[in-house]
């Protein structure tokens, strides 16, 4: 079963993810892409035939509206190619966008070589026979019946 996937990238990393996913189109056929602003217009000029959506730059909210779609169940994976190199103006953000995939466990790739081991895991057209996944908020119980003085 095919579903969707957020795909962002920093400014040095933009080219790279869009090579990356010019060559590896056939795997994102059948899927939608939901990409933050600037890396989902460069996305749809490599490969206009692939259902991309773009939402706003990351910066002006991009990062925070993905995060809210993984939290209600809408994206079952994050390609987010980083620049380890460059201070970013919203880091929050980005750290928050990371943190609810985390949270939600979907997996995460933050560079080329983990983008390739998932889309060369079994897992990735099938994302319900991956082990973890379900509904993880049994596994925030404590917290969520914590007690408040
Ligand atoms: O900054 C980003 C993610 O943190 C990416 O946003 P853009 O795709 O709009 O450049």
């Amino acid at each position: 079963m095919k579903k969707s996937v957020a795909m962002v990238a920093h400014d040095r990393m933009k080219t790279e993810l869009c090579e990356w996913v010019e060559k590896n189109q056939e795997q994102f056929k059948g899927r939608k892409i939901v990409a933050t602003g600037t890396t989902g217009k460069l996305l749809l000029s490599y490969v206009p035939e692939l259902d991309i959506t773009a939402v706003k730059s990351g910066p002006l909210g991009g990062d925070q509206q993905l995060g809210a779609m993984i939290a209600e169940g809408q994206l079952d994976a994050l390609f987010f190619f980083q620049d380890p190199m460059t201070p970013q103006p919203h880091d929050s953000d980005i750290k928050a966008l990371v943190r609810l995939a985390t949270v939600y466990d979907i997996p995460i790739a933050c560079n080329p070589s983990t983008a390739n081991y998932m889309i060369s895991s079994p897992y990735f057209d099938h994302p319900e026979k991956a082990p973890g996944g379900e509904d993880v908020s049994e596994q925030f119980e404590d917290y969520l019946h914590r007690e408040i003085s």
